[in-house]
């Protein structure tokens, strides 16, 4: 139980006994290892209360959440790391109030809190600190939208409202600086272990990590505000700056957790080291390895595949790419590869608005077949003849020369197409392995892109489709699924063969920038990777679930007059999440009639990418519903005597 005791975070959700019998939800405040004891806090009726527990009795009263916790659900991560957890005493806890309809659900879900110091927090039952973390295989949704939203607003609006402390980042002078003061004060409170060359690398068959770069210098000169924080231990923190309805300002601290998190000093060594190294040894022995960049546009997935950018032009023997290719060509030496025969080729293609383009041969547009046996052919790609890494580093320098590019609001020189470099490995001529490298077009939203161009408009609205195959056909493989919808998308059937087969591995790079002015794709990107990850399908509702939870809400609402007074800035806030999450519906609706149109496609492919848009109308109809009874919550505090309205 020590290790769980590590790992209770300051500010986690977990119930607790009162000693009338009652059970309901507090925050952990303190921690005592020696004593073994922890402390907690909760609100009720306005005023702030606490007692100290012994770790045996919240241990009976958390089972899952302890279970959650175990080794066996978090993969530990190597001994040094273990240190670099988000401090887990001396911060002050925040205060909740936790409604209760939200009891049981919270009960069900590891909430950790991470706030930073301020006195201010003690004095306002609205002034706590939320947010969302998750074990390794828990969804981990930026808004736990899981939450009737006005409850959710009201963890994130009272939470975080924080006025900022005067003290040593007060006087800088830069556009958002309560948020830029807010930020730093909590980083303040971080233990920061980063990943380090000599830190152990774990083997795994999906592998979903994480990248910031650094500010660019457009965002230095902006004085954007660096809204990332990566703490150590594949924990990554967003800092989402929000502000109410009444100007105050406050942040919704997300936290996300990945196999590995890498910070704006990381080298593309290290990202190597921790993600593509350890797939070169699947092509030797006879598998499938495939490594993705995925991210916003400009958040350095060129960079990092491709190799550092020095202006204009790059050092391409610095990417990721020609690392792998050092790598095979070493184990090719090794004695016991060397009598196998295999022959090294390189092939580089592009796939830009669902067509295939060999960038190694003048960008001749290829057809790609599917035949009886369901193998996939890419019909006329070159397959290269590679003796050395300097020749696959040239044909990367060939191949990235001509790929499309195009202009988005966040990068000039926008890669539109999805680049795949595959180094194949031969033996009698039949392929004996395979390693897909994978430089992704960026996942810019809609309202990204700033054109009102028709193909500006098809290109992005392909991007996004292609991106949801994928998600679905990495989630299809790691859930060891029979059913694999490789089909949605040229980019995953031209991939087939990484979706497939035991020894198939793959790793997943979600880059962000770091900026406040690219927090909402930030999020998106995170959400993205972290669904990758869920790769158990457990946490999903199902149809019969559905009316139930909303009968549940309804008969607990009732129960339950306080919780129903719902501060106005909630409402407008929610009012603001709807709008939000009917933009995503209204996506992923283009993205599901263009593909039945497509109408080859067998039903349950269709089905499969429907997936995405049920979950989001789900959460939709929750957020709804939550709106509804936070609107009669509102109606019903101006009725009550004691809410002090006239
Ligand atoms: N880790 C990093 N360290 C330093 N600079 C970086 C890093 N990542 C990206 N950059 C810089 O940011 C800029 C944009 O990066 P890059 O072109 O790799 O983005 P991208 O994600 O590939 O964008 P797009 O999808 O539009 O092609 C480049 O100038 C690059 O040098």
């Amino acid at each position: 139980m020590d290790s769980t005791m590590a790992n209770l975070l300051v500010g986690l959700s977990v119930n607790i006994q009162r000693s009338d019998g009652r059970v309901h939800t507090a925050n952990v405040k303190s921690v005592d290892s020696t004593k073994r004891t922890v402390t907690v806090e909760w609100l009720e009726k306005s005023v702030c209360r606490g007692k100290e527990l012994e770790m045996n009795e919240l241990w009976s009263l958390n089972k899952e959440l302890f279970e959650r916790m175990k080794p066996t659900s978090i993969p530990a991560p190597p001994e040094k790391k273990c240190e670099s957890r988000l401090r887990s005493s001396g911060v002050p806890a925040p205060s909740s109030r936790v409604p209760n309809r939200e009891r049981k659900r919270n009960s069900q879900r590891p909430t950790a809190v991470l706030p930073p110091v301020n006195e201010a927090l003690k004095e306002n039952e609205a002034k706590s600190v939320s947010s969302v973390t998750s074990s390794r295989r828990r969804s981990v949704l930026p808004q736990d939208m899981s939450k009737p939203v006005n409850k959710r607003l009201s963890h994130a609006v009272k939470s975080l409202d924080m006025v900022p402390k005067k003290g040593k980042f007060e006087d800088t002078n830069r556009p958002n600086k309560q948020f830029y003061q807010m930020i730093e004060e909590f980083r303040e409170t971080l233990e920061v272990l980063p990943l380090s060359l000599s830190d152990m690398v774990e083997a795994r068959r999906i592998c979903v990590c994480v990248r910031k770069r650094p500010l660019n210098s457009k965002e230095v000169t902006k004085n954007d505000i660096d809204v990332v924080s990566i703490p150590g231990n594949g924990t990554l923190l967003l800092h989402e700056p929000k502000q109410k309805v009444d100007l105050t300002k406050y942040l919704d601290n997300q936290v996300f957790h990945f196999d590995y998190s890498f910070d704006e000093s990381s080298t593309n060594d290290l990202v190597y080291r921790f993600t593509a190294k350890p797939l070169v040894q699947t092509i030797f022995d006879g598998g499938v390895a495939t490594c993705f960049a995925y991210g916003q546009t400009g958040s350095g997935k060129t960079h990092t595949m491709g190799g550092d950018f020095s202006g204009k032009s790059q050092n391409n023997a610095k990417g990721i790419y020609a690392m792998a290719a050092q790598d095979v060509f070493a184990l090719l030496k090794q004695r016991r590869y060397s009598g196998l025969d295999l022959c090294p080729y390189v092939t580089f293609f592009e796939i830009y608005n669902s067509k295939v383009f060999d960038l190694l041969n003048k960008k001749a547009k290829l057809r790609v077949l599917e035949d009886e046996k369901q193998q996939v052919q890419v019909v006329g790609l070159q397959e290269m003849y590679v003796s050395c890494a300097e020749d696959v580093i040239k044909m990367i320098e060939m191949g990235s020369a001509c790929r499309t590019s195009g202009q988005t609001s966040a990068n000039a020189n926008s890669s539109r197409s999805h680049a795949v470099l595959q180094v194949i490995l031969r033996r009698r001529n039949q392929v004996h392995g395979k390693f897909s490298l994978v430089d992704l077009a960026g996942n810019e939203r809609g309202i990204d892109v700033r054109s009102s161009d028709r193909q500006t408009l098809v290109e992005t609205a392909e991007i996004n489709r292609s991106l949801l195959a994928l998600k679905e056909c990495i989630r299809s493989l790691g859930m060891d699924s029979h059913h694999i919808p490789f089909r949605m998308s040229k980019l995953t059937q031209v991939l087939r063969d990484s979706f497939i087969g035991e020894n198939s591995r793959t790793c997943m790079i979600a880059m962000v920038s770091p900026g406040m002015s690219s927090c909402d794709s930030t999020v998106n990107t995170l959400r993205y990777a972290d669904r990758v990850k869920e790769l158990n399908g457990t946490l999903k509702m199902n149809d019969a679930d559905l009316p139930k939870k909303i009968d549940e809400m309804e008969v607990e609402d009732s129960s339950s007059e306080e919780d129903s007074i719902v501060p106005m800035t909630d409402v407008y806030e929610a009012i603001s999440q709807v709008s939000e999450l009917e933009e995503r519906v209204h996506e992923e609706l283009t993205g599901a009639s263009n593909i039945i149109k497509l109408m080859e496609m067998p039903s349950y492919d269709i089905e499969a990418g429907a997936t995405d848009i049920v979950d989001y109308a789900r959460k939709l109809l929750d957020t709804v519903l939550a709106l509804q009874s936070a609107i009669d919550g509102e109606r019903l505090a101006r009725m009550s005597p004691k809410s002090g309205y006239c």
